[in-house]
Formats: structure tokens, C-alpha cells, sequence
């Protein structure tokens, strides 16, 4: 049986169990459930703190796992980013009251807080400056206030967290992070394939929808140029009209300038379909 580790809270937790869910595996009801047995589809899912799920799946004790990026940099275990889930985004980066610390390289020498030390010193390292990383559980905003730290590393998502806190970023971001599926180091392909290709199901049934033309036949290469899909539309003749209809997935983001340019092209009864789920 699949062993796969989802975060049992904190900001990922909801979304990865709804992905999960929608891609047609039982999740759990009672937020207290700790293990969670899908027989039909052959899984077992662990609810696990989030920052301790790369460390289940680099073990080798957990397949796969859902995760943020910067856990599992920060683990230090030999789990890998397999697929990227498109939800918890967030930017890991510096921050220090106004003025105090404006670039990486001031850094050296001051007190640096922070729940990532080991993503933190990487980073400083890489930088070749050279200041103390003090590891905090969370929170990490209010160290500075109460001296224990001279700037924070911490995840930035809106910022209004650090601005509540007096401080202000500065430098590049130390990281880009996002919801990722991870697999183990002896984990192969196949083993989670039938994961994946539902996890990138529900992907794209997100980020596109079906849209259902007719166009005369003088004007279908036009509407079809605005629509060329994947591989190419699916163009059926309409019954005893010199029309034809024309299936397509676009994307959603998209979807209203494409409509109105299929109008410009002469299409009409144009339909916008949800999709429920993919495979490609
Ligand atoms: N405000 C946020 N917006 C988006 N993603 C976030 C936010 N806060 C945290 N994350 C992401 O969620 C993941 C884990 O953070 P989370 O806060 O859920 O766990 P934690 O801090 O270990 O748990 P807790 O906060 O419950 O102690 C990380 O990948 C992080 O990038
Ligand atoms: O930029 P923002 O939208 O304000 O979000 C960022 C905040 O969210 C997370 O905190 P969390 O709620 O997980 O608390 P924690 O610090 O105790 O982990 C993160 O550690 C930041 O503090
Ligand atoms: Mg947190």
C-alpha cells in the first residue's frame, strides 16, 4: 500500500487534504485522525506536522509526501520535489526594523532569527557572511522587539505580519516556496504514478476550462487560430448549415478575452464548461 504524509495543519493543511479530495481520495473528517486507510485506492495517508513530513518520506518510512518547498530545503533530507501544487506560495526573505540592515552582506556578524536555520546558514554561507542563526519555533517576527535577534528569516506571504512587527524586507528572496509533492530518495516513477497523473488532473482542470463554439466555415481558421488547444480542436460540421462546432480547453485565466475575440471572429453560442478532472 502507497504511504503518502500530508500536513495535519498549519497553512497547507486544507488545501493539500481538498486537492487529495478531489482527486478522488478519502480524507479524513475528524482534523484529530492521525492515519486515514483508503482500501479502494490502495493508499494510506499520515497527517503529520508540516515540517515533519520530508523528514518521514526522506527515511524512506513515507512514499511521498505534501509539503512546502522551503520544509523540505530546510530538512536536509534526501527527499525530492517531484510536483509543483500550485497553492501555499509564499517568498522566504530577510527583514529588519527600517534602515538597519539594508543588504545580505550587513548581515554579518548580527544575530539572525529564524524556524529554517539550516536553509538560513546555507544561504548566508553561499553569501560568505558570517552571523548567528538563532533557531525559534514560530513567531519569528517578535524577536527582534524582544532582542534576541537584529533581523528575521522568515515566510513573507501578504506581509502584513512583518509590518505589524515594525520590520521591512530587504535583499532578493532567499526562496520562492510553494505546496510541493515529494517523493523519497528510493522512490520510483511508477510507484506514484497513478498519484501524480491525478494530482495533475485536478491541476489542470483548474487552471483550464472546456469552451464550445460554432463558426461559420468561411471564419474557422480564424476562431481556430484564437483556440488552438494542445494537440488541435476538435471540429465537427453542424447539420445541414455550413457551420461547424469546435471543442476546446483554454485557459481559465483567459477565458473572457478568448470569448470575446471568438465573437469578433464570428463565432457564436459560445459555451464555457467547468472541468471536473483531466488526464493528459
Ligand atoms: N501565510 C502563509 N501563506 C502561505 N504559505 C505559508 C504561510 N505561512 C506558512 N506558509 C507555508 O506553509 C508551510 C508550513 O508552514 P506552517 O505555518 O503551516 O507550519 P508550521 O509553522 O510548522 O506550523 P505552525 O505554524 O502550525 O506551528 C511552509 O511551506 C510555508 O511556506
Ligand atoms: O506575510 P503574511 O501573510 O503575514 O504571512 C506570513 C506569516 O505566516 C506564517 O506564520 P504562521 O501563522 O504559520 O505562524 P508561525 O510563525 O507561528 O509559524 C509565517 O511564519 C509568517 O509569520
Ligand atoms: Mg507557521
Amino acid at each position: 500500500m502507497l504511504r503518502i504524509a500530508v500536513p495535519n495543519k498549519g497553512s497547507l493543511s486544507e488545501a493539500a487534504s481538498q486537492l487529495l479530495r478531489e482527486a478522488g481520495y478519502k480524507q479524513r473528517r475528524d482534523p484529530r485522525e492521525l492515519v486515514l486507510v483508503d482500501a479502494r485506492n490502495e493508499v494510506e495517508f499520515f497527517f503529520l506536522r508540516p515540517r515533519d513530513v520530508a523528514v518521514y518520506v526522506g527515511s524512506g518510512t513515507v512514499h511521498a509526501g505534501i509539503t512546502g518547498r522551503d520544509l523540505l530545503l530546510d530538512s536536509g533530507t534526501p527527499a525530492t520535489e517531484h510536483l509543483e501544487l500550485g497553492f501555499g506560495g509564499s517568498t522566504f526573505r530577510y527583514a529588519a526594523p527600517a534602515a538597519s540592515v539594508t543588504t545580505v552582506e550587513d548581515i554579518a556578524g548580527k544575530r539572525v532569527a529564524t524556524s529554517y536555520p539550516r536553509l538560513v546558514k546555507h544561504h548566508l554561507k553561499s553569501f560568505g557572511v558570517d552571523a548567528t542563526v538563532v533557531r525559534l519555533d514560530g513567531a519569528v517576527e517578535s524577536s527582534v522587539r524582544l532582542g534576541v535577534a537584529d533581523v528575521v528569516a522568515d515566510v513573507v506571504s501578504t506581509g502584513t505580519t512583518l509590518k505589524a512587527a515594525g520590520l521591512e524586507i530587504f535583499g532578493e528572496p532567499i526562496l520562492k516556496s510553494e505546496a510541493i509533492l515529494i517523493k523519497g530518495p528510493d522512490v520510483s516513477e511508477s510507484e506514484i504514478a497513478v498519484l501524480t497523473g491525478r494530482l495533475r488532473g485536478v491541476l489542470m482542470a483548474r487552471q483550464f476550462v472546456l469552451v464550445d463554439y460554432d463558426v461559420p466555415d468561411d471564419r474557422l481558421d480564424e476562431a481556430v487560430a484564437v483556440t488552438p488547444g494542445f494537440e488541435a480542436p476538435t471540429v465537427t460540421p453542424l447539420h445541414g448549415k455550413n457551420w461547424h462546432a469546435v471543442r476546446v480547453m483554454v485557459p481559465r485565466s483567459e477565458m473572457n478575452q478568448i470569448m470575446d475575440r471568438l465573437y469578433a471572429a464570428g463565432a457564436r453560442a459560445i459555451l464555457t464548461t467547468e472541468l471536473l478532472a483531466v488526464r493528459v
